[in-house]
């Protein structure tokens, strides 16, 4: 891997800027802005039910669900966007994929909170892949047991964010709100659920 780890300590976290050129993530973002079918679902959060601020898709091999913060998730079939897209990933990734979460943030309103992958579906020492298109956004790391310990990204189009080894055990990570974007951004986490 000819990228350096971002993380200091305790997991790994890769970018590679421009996975997919600037004409085709602008192709990619309209097709998958215009075909997927979004969703804004209710969650479970801290015990009590809250829509999620951001919409989202599951797609993944027919037998793959997706449980997490009290939902589960049936997949949609993979169209062809989403092979092309899973086959640069796993060159990049040197390792295969079954699923993919698709996060659609309409504006800088949207986002998400911190949090872990480490659902016991993706097994231990999970490799996840974040692709993303359209408006750059922020990204932040948070380390669990040392918490002024952090790591801050810019996510920018056509990227690709490699996060593997202890990563998810030992940091959080989150999209925080950014009032002064007015653009949306896609973002496609690539897993592998045993
Ligand atoms: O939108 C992003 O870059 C973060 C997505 C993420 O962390 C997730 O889907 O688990
Ligand atoms: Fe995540």
């Amino acid at each position: 891997m000819d990228s350096e780890n971002l993380l200091p300590r305790d997991g790994e976290a890769y970018l590679f800027p421009q996975v997919f050129s600037p004409e085709e993530s602008q192709q990619l973002f309209q097709s998958l802005y215009q075909n997927v079918i979004w969703r804004q679902e209710e969650i479970i959060l801290f015990g009590r039910k809250v829509m999620q601020p951001r919409l989202t898709a599951w797609c993944a091999d027919s037998d793959k669900h997706l449980r997490y913060s009290g939902i589960t998730m049936i997949p949609d079939p993979w169209s062809k966007e989403l092979i092309l897209i899973k086959s640069r990933v796993e060159s990049v990734a040197r390792q295969s994929f079954n699923g993919v979460l698709l996060n659609l943030y309409r504006d800088g309103r949207d986002s998400m909170g911190w949090h872990q992958d480490n659902e016991v579906e993706l097994g231990r020492r999970p490799c996840i892949a974040s692709v993303s298109f359209g408006a750059h956004r922020s990204f932040h790391f948070k380390h669990r047991s040392t918490q002024d310990l952090k790591v801050k990204l810019e996510l920018e189009d056509g990227s690709l964010l490699l996060m593997q080894g202890d990563c998810q055990d030992h940091w959080l990570h989150c999209l925080p709100k950014r009032l002064r974007i007015d653009r949306p951004r896609i973002n496609l986490t690539f897993r592998k659920l045993l």
